[in-house]
């Protein structure tokens, strides 16, 4: 029920009553620029308190007042679950300095008021009272759980999710997507490929219309990265270990080097891209393991560089080919001048030709602002329903 005051708001700032029970949301009245300001606040819970939601716990923390005023909307932290630091609810709002700070042991959150040493994904996401989960758990490639069943709890309660794993996208994207439209709620999952930078939604929204017919692309961090530093002269496994340090790899980085990855970026890419109905099994796959820093010094001496390349294409009868392995690019090539963690993709189009999206494919913050760009995506689809 509206309380009086936010239906006196509500109507002093023009939105119909129904906008606040729509979304969900919570009212503040503030003034900007000496203009009425309407500033949502969403309930957000965690699941995960790795590099990636730690990092959205980080910006919580420094840009809440930012975001408040350039998109009005803010995040209070309700809850957050995780294997490693156990798990911690307050529907009134965590203090997210606080969680940022909270020292990296095992079962760190046992040492905050409330907390305790014990995952609670479930309670977590039934009970916090969310209005938002932000899903980053661990990638499993094969079945995609037990995230898939996280995403799917949330959904049924009409409990928008945001999410970098790639495994529910890449093996249960339809029927995640379909729950959400049946309760009302958003499945949004950007920085499953490329992290941060623009891909999906870059490729749906402002590419729609241009016939999208294949891509081909750097899309894994990790071996990127990889691949960049054995030309700098480290060898692989002090490389793997570095990435892993940065925060770029996989728990398991056997899935970065071997391809697996990537292999899962192609199947979301060409089934949301080009209409696919790809599974993982569909797409040949090779990694970067069995490249020898001799391979690397001779492409070296022959003006050319390692690359693993992920790709898919429509063929003229409509069927979709999807490969991942490493290929010898010649330096003129684009992809050949990509280094480090960032990541490259070209979409093949049949109206504008070649369109490539260069950026970071991997990072801690780099990812959790693809959670950020994913709710204010839903931020904004909510005001202009309640528009
Ligand atoms: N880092 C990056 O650059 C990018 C990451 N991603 C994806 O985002 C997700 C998160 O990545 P990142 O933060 O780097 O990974 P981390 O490994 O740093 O963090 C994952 C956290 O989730 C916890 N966890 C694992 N399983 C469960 C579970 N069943 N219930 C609750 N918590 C669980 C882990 O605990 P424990 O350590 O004990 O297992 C860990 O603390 C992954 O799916 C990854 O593939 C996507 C794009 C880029
Ligand atoms: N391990 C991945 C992380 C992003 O998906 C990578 O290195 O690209």
């Amino acid at each position: 029920m509206l309380s009086p005051a936010s239906i006196l708001l509500a109507t002093m700032i023009g939105l119909p009553y129904s906008y606040e029970r729509c979304c969900s949301l919570v009212f503040q009245y503030r003034k900007h620029n000496n203009e009425a300001h309407v500033v949502t606040e969403y309930k957000i819970a965690l699941l995960g308190f790795g590099g990636v939601n730690r990092a959205l716990t980080q910006l919580i923390a420094d840009k809440n007042e930012h975001w408040a005023n350039e998109f009005g909307f803010k995040l209070k932290i309700v809850g957050i679950s995780d294997l490693y630091f156990g798990s911690i609810i307050n529907k009134n709002g965590l203090d997210a300095h606080e969680l940022a700070a909270v020292p990296a042991v095992k079962g760190g959150f046992r040492t905050l008021p409330a907390g305790s040493a014990e995952p609670a994904n479930e309670t977590v996401i039934r009970f916090s009272g969310a209005d938002l989960i932000a899903e980053a758990t661990f990638t499993n490639p094969v079945d995609g759980e037990p995230a898939t069943t996280f995403c799917r709890w949330a959904l049924e309660k009409g409990i928008s999710v945001v999410t970098t794993n790639k495994g529910p996208v890449a093996l249960h994207a339809e029927s995640l997507k379909a729950l959400a439209r049946s309760t009302g709620a958003q499945f949004e999952f950007e920085g499953s490929v490329m992290s941060g930078t623009p891909v999906i939604r870059l490729a749906k929204e402002s590419l729609a219309g241009s016939e999208i017919s294949g891509f081909k692309g750097i899309l894994n961090g990790t071996s990127n990265f990889v691949l960049s530093s054995m030309e700098e002269g480290l060898d692989f496994s002090d490389a793997v270990a570095k990435a892993q340090e940065l925060g770029y790899a996989e728990a398991d980085p056997t899935a970065d080097v071997e391809g697996h990855d990537v292999r899962l970026k192609v199947v979301i890419l060409a089934n949301e891209l080009l209409g696919a109905k790809l599974t993982p099994s569909d797409v040949l796959c090779k990694g970067i393991s069995g490249i020898t820093s001799k391979d690397i010094a001779e492409a070296t001496k022959a003006n050319a560089r390692w690359k693993l390349i992920g790709s898919a294409e429509k063929m003229s009868n409509g069927s979709i080919t999807a490969s991942v392995s490493p290929q010898l690019l010649p330096q003129g090539d684009a992809l050949a001048g990509v280094s480090g963690a960032t990541n490259a993709i070209t979409f093949n189009t049949n109206v504008l030709g070649p369109v490539t999206v260069v950026g970071a494919g991997a990072g801690r913050f780099e990812t959790a602002f693809a959670l950020l760009s994913d709710i204010v995506s839903i931020h904004k689809n909510k005001t202009k329903i309640g528009k």
